[in-house]
């Protein structure tokens, strides 16, 4: 995320924050009886890179489709680049991958990326698209005729086509192989260091986890976490303790649960696992009351697992 480290002039002391790209007011969509987006409050600042979970049906999709003008809210407001997402769609402020929608066919892919170079208002040159995409080598083929992973590719290059400063991917990585996927990444963290503002919604944590800066998590049309991936981790309880206790005392788990930083608890036999904010202090008052923790481990929780207990999949210690 590039912060500005020069205060503002007359404002001893305080960072200007980047400039603002999007902004979300209050804004709920529904289908039918489904809410599929509940009231988002959500800024997004220049230069961040920003995952969008959530599980099936969460509302990243229709929250995407709402940023880019593709459909209305119900109510609230969406503002891109302080104008509506259609003016800045039309100044080609904005690239977008999209999981819905199908490519023309009948079309070599050069001739759909030039076209696409073509209608942005700041677009590069077509052989700079299709290298920095990695789809040179099929520049000729037709659309219909390419794989899965290859089409997400074509897409990636429709989206990169021009100097767009807002990048918005719909799970970009879906049916590429683990070479491809790193190759994007590699891209887009590019990308990123140019200053680019990108918003991608992905069902791969790790992806979440080793390139963006910033992870939204969305359920139920609500969004639930807003931080870092660490700040994520935390707040699902960042450390997993885990030890064999003496057989005599045994001790009672609901007063275990009181310790500090103990956030669930599970006792399978000898065996207790303990989800904690706090490990350091939750060993302590493990010793303080008088127990001897025999094979103690404490471990870091992943994002997945941080995933699940933010969304209330997963509710266990493990
Ligand atoms: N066109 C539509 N008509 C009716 N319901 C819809 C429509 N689009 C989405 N929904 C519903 O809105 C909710 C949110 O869907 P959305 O596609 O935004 O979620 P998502 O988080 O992108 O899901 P996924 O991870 O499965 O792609 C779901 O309950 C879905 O069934």
């Amino acid at each position: 995320m590039s912060i500005a480290t020069q205060p503002p002039r007359g404002v001893p002391g305080q960072v200007a924050e980047p400039a603002e790209v999007a902004a979300f007011a209050a804004v709920t969509r529904t289908y039918g009886q489904v809410r599929a987006v509940d009231g988002l409050d959500l800024t997004l600042r220049a230069g961040e890179t920003v995952a969008l979970l959530g599980p099936n049906g969460a509302g990243k999709s229709t929250a995407l489709d709402l940023l880019l003008g593709l459909r209305n809210p119900d109510s609230g407001s969406v503002r891109l680049f302080g104008s509506t997402p259609r003016q800045a769609l039309a100044d080609g402020l904005v690239g977008a991958m999209l999981q819905s929608g199908g490519l023309m066919t009948e079309v070599k892919v050069r001739e759909l990326v030039r076209f696409a170079c073509d209608v942005h208002p700041r677009g590069y040159p077509v052989d700079q698209v299709l290298e920095t995409a990695g789809i040179t080598d099929i520049a000729d083929r037709k659309v219909d005729r390419l794989s899965g992973g290859q089409e997400q590719r074509v897409r990636f290059a429709l989206a990169t086509a021009g100097a767009s400063e807002l990048i918005v991917l719909d799970e970009p990585t879906v049916a590429m192989d683990v070479s491809a996927r790193q190759a994007f990444w590699g891209t887009m963290r590019a990308q990123a260091a140019a200053g680019r503002t990108i918003l991608f919604a992905t069902h791969y944590l790790e992806e979440a986890d080793s390139v963006a800066d910033r992870v939204l998590v969305m359920h139920r049309g609500r969004l639930i976490a807003d931080g870092t991936p660490a700040d994520i981790k935390a707040r699902a309880g960042a450390r997993r303790i885990v030890f064999d206790l003496d057989p005599d005392p045994h001790p009672d788990p609901d007063q275990l649960r009181t310790l500090p930083g103990v956030t669930a608890l599970e006792l399978h036999g000898r065996t207790l696992r303990i989800r904690s904010t706090d490990a350091d202090a939750t060993v302590a008052a493990i010793y303080r009351a008088g127990l001897y923790p025999h094979h103690l481990e404490v471990t870091s929780l992943g994002l997945e697992q941080a995933f699940l207990a933010i969304t209330g999949t997963e509710e266990s210690a493990r």
